[in-house]
């Protein structure tokens, strides 16, 4: 039996692919509108191609003696969701109906979704559980919960499993330092301190100062990416084990760091000094979300390896190279 990953060229994709190689085969699908196929870890089996292309997905699930579906491809830029909202729905929501229906037509039964802190919006508390209400402000987090609703109600009719898992800010690089955070454009704060601090970019924008947070910039909750790639195969053991189904985990740390605070962590990692330009707010940034964990860690066994140090020394070892 194989394991089939959507999106597994792109960041989370790939290093999901790279922890899952060691015990399972797997089929990749990507159409490398974001991702590399560099990414892609040689002993998987890689098909170049969309997952709304029906034919492609007949031919991967005849071919392959598919098990479950790691599902992480998708459009997944705040801002361009704002601008795009019908290339959002059409990829996040139109392909993953696709994909969906296709299993169900093949009578593959298990899925794992990769849903967002975004599905929150702008959370009334400061540590966010997943009893938290949803409530997304744009079309990217929208998307995310359409599929998370979608799945309650497949689930209750067909012979069908899911796990959705809500990430908060993922970050790092794999361990062998093979591979690592690669978006193009880059939009996201480590990654772009690391390249300024590496002579790549003139300067760092801080959005927001005012923030009702200690020092008035951002808080989020950053997780290592293969904490993220672990989460997956231990919910996918879960469910093919019978003890979880259907049902939706937060994975983050359940520490906050401000945009200051990793702009300090990048400098004393890297011996370097940042040159910071304090702009404006970014819209639809809310001040501070940090996650819970403790669902996942009570009903599957999870919890996080990497600190906010081990996160960004694996990410300055990749950029640096
Ligand atoms: N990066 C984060 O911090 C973060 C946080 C929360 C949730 N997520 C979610 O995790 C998932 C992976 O994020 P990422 O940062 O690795 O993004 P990414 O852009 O690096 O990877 C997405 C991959 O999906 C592929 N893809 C997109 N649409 C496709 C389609 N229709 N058919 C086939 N392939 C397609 C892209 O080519 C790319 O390789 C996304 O669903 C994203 O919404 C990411
Ligand atoms: O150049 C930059 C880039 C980011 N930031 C700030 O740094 C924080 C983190 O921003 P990122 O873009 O790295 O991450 P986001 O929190 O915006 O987004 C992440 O979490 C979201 C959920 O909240 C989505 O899931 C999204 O896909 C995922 O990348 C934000 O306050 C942002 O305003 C800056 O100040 N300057």
């Amino acid at each position: 039996m194989a394991i089939l990953v959507c999106g597994g060229a792109g960041y989370i994709g790939s290093h999901t692919v790279k922890e899952l190689v060691n015990t399972y085969d797997v089929v990749v699908l990507d159409n490398l509108t974001t991702g590399f196929e560099k990414l892609i870890d040689s002993k998987a089996t890689f098909v170049k191609g969309d997952l709304g292309d029906q034919v492609v997905l007949d031919e991967i699930f005849t071919t392959y003696k598919i098990d479950a579906v790691f599902h992480f491809a998708a459009n997944s830029l705040v801002g361009e969701s704002v601008e795009k909202p019908l290339t959002y729905y059409r990829n996040n929501v139109g392909a993953t109906l696709v994909l969906l229906e296709k299993m169900i037509e093949h009578g593959v039964k298990r899925f794992i979704f990769s849903s967002t802190a975004a599905t929150y919006g702008i959370p009334n508390t400061d540590i966010i559980t997943e009893e938290t209400a949803t409530h997304p402000i744009n079309p990217y987090g929208r998307s995310k919960q359409m599929i998370e609703q979608i799945l309650a109600d497949m689930a209750h009719v067909y012979d069908f499993h899911y796990i959705v898992l809500r990430y908060f800010n993922a970050a790092g690089a794999h361990e062998s330092g093979e591979i690592g955070e690669s978006h193009d454009p880059e939009s996201h704060l480590i990654p772009i301190v690391l390249q300024h601090l590496l002579g790549q970019r003139k300067k760092i924008s801080v959005f927001g100062t005012d923030y009702e947070t200690a020092d008035g910039t951002c808080v989020r909750d950053y997780i290592h990416v293969t904490d993220l790639a672990r989460a997956h195969i231990l919910s996918y053991e879960g469910m093919a084990d019978g003890r979880v189904a259907n049902n939706v985990y937060n994975l983050g740390n359940g520490a906050g760091y401000s945009v200051n605070e990793i702009i300090r962590t990048c400098e004393r990692l890297s011996g370097k000094q940042a040159t910071i330009d304090y702009a404006p707010r970014r819209a639809g940034d809310p001040a501070i979300l940090v996650a819970s964990s403790q669902k996942i860690n009570e009903e599957i066994g999870w919890k996080p390896d990497f600190d906010l140090t081990a996160i960004i020394a694996s990410a300055w070892k990749w950029h640096s190279k």
